[in-house]
């Protein structure tokens, strides 16, 4: 068994450590955040994912993980920092990882062996970590091993998929692949694959999840099309995907979380031949305007109206909301252009968007002006199902429709009984 020392202390790095830890290594679990490591050091994790508190319990009770206020030497170091995109310069925002190489650095000893799982544009291992590592005046694989080794477990069922998925490996060196390897081989029992290099594990992790963008992307397009032939879009998907070479996944309020939205970008790096890819991006960051469009068609005029918006979580059953379509919706209703000018009275405009009401109960964010379901619901003239947690699948439509002003729901997830809804009263518009 080894000794690991995991920077950042997230959703990928904390399930991570812990897993190492439960599997007899020494884990040092560090993160730059001081409010995080007091939280963990008392068994409390600051973030919803099933399973995930009693596992870290486990870990710190048998003391094989230990949260720690500074990096400590370790044979194997795992960085899972956060790599923003960065919008005005529409490149990654490599700091974090800048950062946690440099505290590697401080600390690299011969024959330690540094992996990055953070998602990265192609090229970063080596030519932006290696170079910062090596300021240790250690050469990358001579001296010590250095290895991309991308995440991909899916929030919500994180720890099942931590030991199940299968892995890939690419080192600068076949030296660093295998020592990557052995780490892995402890705990994974999927396959673990190696890449040719680091760079092709960089480039392999990008693509996966750029295939779920732009495949998601073609169901939302398909969506707005069986809209305009009057056609139910799910229901078409699902009798398309009985042929065996299909399968056209879910169309959606848009397409949310840390790394779905962000991810294609960074093919974009070094390269300026992104077009399919871009346009799926557009597309999926448009679904809330279409949203909008919707709400349009029912209600005309949205000044002066309430809707009330289910779920901001990115995604069902999780408490995340970092790119959330829900929160998209809220910001776009919210801003005054979105109202319709007013027609006769000759002077400016005057009007802002509508009333926005927000609840969802798996998110716990003080800065989000959230409600109990009955207080944003009532005096709603319409709702909006942007999350698809197991919650809102057994909403009474006949307590709604006592609450709300209005009868329009527009169901993006697919979450709702249309017909049940219908029979309550309430005009139904799904995605
Ligand atoms: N969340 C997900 O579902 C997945 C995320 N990833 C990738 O994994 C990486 C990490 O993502 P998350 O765990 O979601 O991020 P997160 O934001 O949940 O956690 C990152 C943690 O790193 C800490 N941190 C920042 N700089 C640090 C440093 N220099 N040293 C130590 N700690 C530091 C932060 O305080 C934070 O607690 C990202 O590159 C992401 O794209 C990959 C697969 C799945
Ligand atoms: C290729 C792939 O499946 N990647 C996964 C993805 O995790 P993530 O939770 O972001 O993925 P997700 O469940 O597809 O959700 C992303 C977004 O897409 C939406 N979504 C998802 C599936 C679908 O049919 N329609 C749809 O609109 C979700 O509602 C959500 O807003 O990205 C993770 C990551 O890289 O961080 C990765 O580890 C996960 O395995």
């Amino acid at each position: 068994m080894s000794t690991v020392c995991v920077h950042g202390m997230g959703y990928i790095g904390l399930p991570t450590a812990t897993m190492l830890a439960n599997y007899d290594h020494r884990v040092f679990g560090y993160d730059t955040d001081a409010e995080v490591r007091s939280k963990l050091r008392n068994g409390n994790v600051h973030f919803e994912e099933p399973g995930l508190r009693a596992f870290v319990t486990q870990a710190l009770e048998s003391e094989q993980l230990e949260i720690t206020d500074e990096v400590l030497p370790a044979k194997y170091h795992v960085i899972c920092v956060p790599t923003p995109f960065d919008e005005e310069s529409k490149e990654a925002d490599l700091a974090y990882v800048r950062s946690a190489g440099r505290a590697v650095a401080e600390h690299l000893r011969r024959g330690d062996t540094v992996i990055l799982e953070s998602t990265v544009p192609p090229g970063t291992t080596e030519g932006v970590l290696g170079p910062i590592l090596e300021e240790s005046s250690l050469s990358a694989g001579d001296d010590f091993s250095l290895v991309h080794c991308p995440e991909t477990v899916l929030p919500g069922n994180i720890i099942t998929e931590l030991r199940e998925n299968n892995r890939i490996v690419g080192g600068v060196n076949a030296v660093s692949a295998e020592s990557a390897v052995r780490l892995y081989e402890s705990f994974v029992d999927g396959d673990i694959r190696t890449a040719t290099d680091a760079t092709v594990a960089e480039f392999v992790k990008l693509i996966q999840n750029t295939f779920r963008d732009v495949n998601i992307a073609l169901a939302n397009e398909i969506a707005m099309l069986a809209d305009d032939y009057g056609v139910d879009a799910r229901g078409a998907i699902d009798l398309a995907n009985s042929h065996p070479r299909v399968d056209i996944l879910q169309p959606g309020p848009g397409v949310g979380g840390h790394c779905l939205p962000i991810d294609p970008w960074f093919l974009g790096d070094g390269s300026d031949r992104l077009d399919l890819i871009s346009t799926a991006r557009r597309i999926n960051d448009g679904m809330p305007g279409y949203i909008i469009e919707l709400l349009r068609d029912e209600l005309g005029d949205l000044r002066g109206r309430t809707i009330a918006i289910l779920g901001v979580a990115y995604k069902g059953d999780v408490g995340d909301t970092r790119m959330s379509p829900g929160l998209a919706l809220a910001t776009q209703l919210q801003r005054a252009d979105i109202a319709q000018p007013a027609a006769t009275d000759g002077g400016a405009e005057t009007a802002s968007g509508p009333a926005v009401t927000i609840h969802d109960p798996h998110v716990a964010d003080s800065t989000l002006n959230l409600s109990d379901l009955k207080t944003a619901t009532t005096g709603a003239d319409a709702i909006v199902i942007a999350t698809d947690h197991d919650e809102f699948e057994s909403l009474d439509p006949d307590d709604l429709r006592a609450w709300m002003a209005g009868d329009v729901v527009i169901d993006a997830k697919g979450a709702l009984s249309a017909s049940a809804w219908q029979r309550s009263g309430f005009t139904v518009r799904c995605i």
